[in-house]
């Protein structure tokens, strides 16, 4: 797939991925945040920052998410790449699906930006990315970072000012998120990309542990945490929708499918019919990008995408009535 290497992109290249056969995620290396008074740095304007995005990715659907959640399309724009096999890093063109063009500086690949903004870097090139026009440099490219600054540092734009990360339920938020990371966001991965047996049968039990879990949670509450819809809700979404199309099959989470949890599926359906949400799902460009990335799928052979995927998230949830 390759990497960068001190500024420039090396095709044959990789970084290492697993140590003793487990998969090892690297931490994001571009951290600097926007805020709303700009003691940062980078003062929060609309029309100056912008995201680079896939709809396949889980982390870039995060900040995809909070963009129409928040209302912050006329803000804040986007590009979207083509869900392939990322030989040259992600690659922005009209395929005629809904990927993009680069409008706001005309990268054809994403390692351009990477390069611009550290002409020495070494690391994957991955989205999200939040850039600043203004700076031409990269803010910062950790997700769960940038829904922070889109929750919030932006609010003098958003057109929905709801707080998915409220004071009150912070504590119980971050607690659940880090469940939520270790067995299921991250913990497809492990499955996935595992390198020997033992280290795929430890991560896929750790994901089904979590998902019988949250399945009795999600039995007697509509939501995670307090009541209401959350950040940890989000970040939980991004890979339930994912699950039957890609970790049931590709990443090998195979005990059962998401469809067959009831609580979970219904849950699902009502955070999918939340508004805004529908249209940064994108279940064909979730099944060609998994399928292309060669090491899980060498003959990368892409499956039809199931059928009748967003009827069936449209249907009634029954959820409405649940008294917490
Ligand atoms: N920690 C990052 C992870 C992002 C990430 O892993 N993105 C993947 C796509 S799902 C990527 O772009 N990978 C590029 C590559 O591996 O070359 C975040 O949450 O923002």
């Amino acid at each position: 797939m390759g990497t960068m290497i001190d500024g420039r992109w090396e095709t044959e290249a990789n970084h290492a991925l697993t140590e003793n056969g487990r998969y090892i995620r690297k931490d994001s290396q571009f951290r600097n945040w926007v805020t709303a008074d700009g003691a940062s740095g980078f003062p929060a304007e609309a029309g100056r920052y912008h995201l680079y995005v896939s709809y396949q990715c889980p982390w870039a659907h995060r900040a995809l998410l909070y963009r129409a959640l928040k209302g912050l399309q006329g803000a804040i724009g986007v590009s979207i790449a083509v869900p392939n096999d990322r030989r040259m890093s992600w690659e922005f063109r009209d395929d005629g699906t809904g990927t993009t063009e680069d409008a706001a500086e005309g990268f054809a690949y994403l390692y351009e930006a990477y390069a611009a903004a550290d002409p020495i870097y070494s690391g994957i090139a991955s989205v999200p990315v939040l850039w600043d026009r203004a700076r031409r440099t990269i803010v910062n490219n950790e997700s769960s970072e940038i829904i922070r600054m889109l929750n919030s540092a932006f609010d003098a734009f958003a057109t929905n000012k709801q707080d998915f990360y409220p004071p009150d339920l912070r504590a119980d938020i971050d607690a659940m998120n880090e469940k939520i990371y270790a067995g299921l966001n991250n913990g497809v991965y492990r499955c996935g990309f595992a390198a020997v047996q033992a280290a795929y049968e430890e991560g896929c039990r750790q994901v089904f542990a979590t998902l019988d879990a949250l399945e009795a949670h999600l039995a007697g509450a509509r939501y995670l945490v307090g009541g209401r819809i959350t950040e940890a809700d989000w970040r939980l979404f991004i890979t339930l929708v994912r699950f039957d199309a890609v970790y049931h099959s590709l990443f090998r989470c195979s005990l059962r499918t998401l469809e067959s949890y009831p609580a979970l599926s219904a849950y699902m359906r009502d955070l999918y019919q939340q508004p805004g949400v529908a249209e940064t799902v994108r279940i064909d460009h979730i099944v060609r990008g998994y399928f292309s990335i060669p090491r899980a799928n060498p003959s990368r052979i892409v499956p039809l995408p199931p059928q009748d995927f967003a009827s069936r998230l449209s249907q009634p949830h029954g959820r409405e009535t649940m008294q917490s």
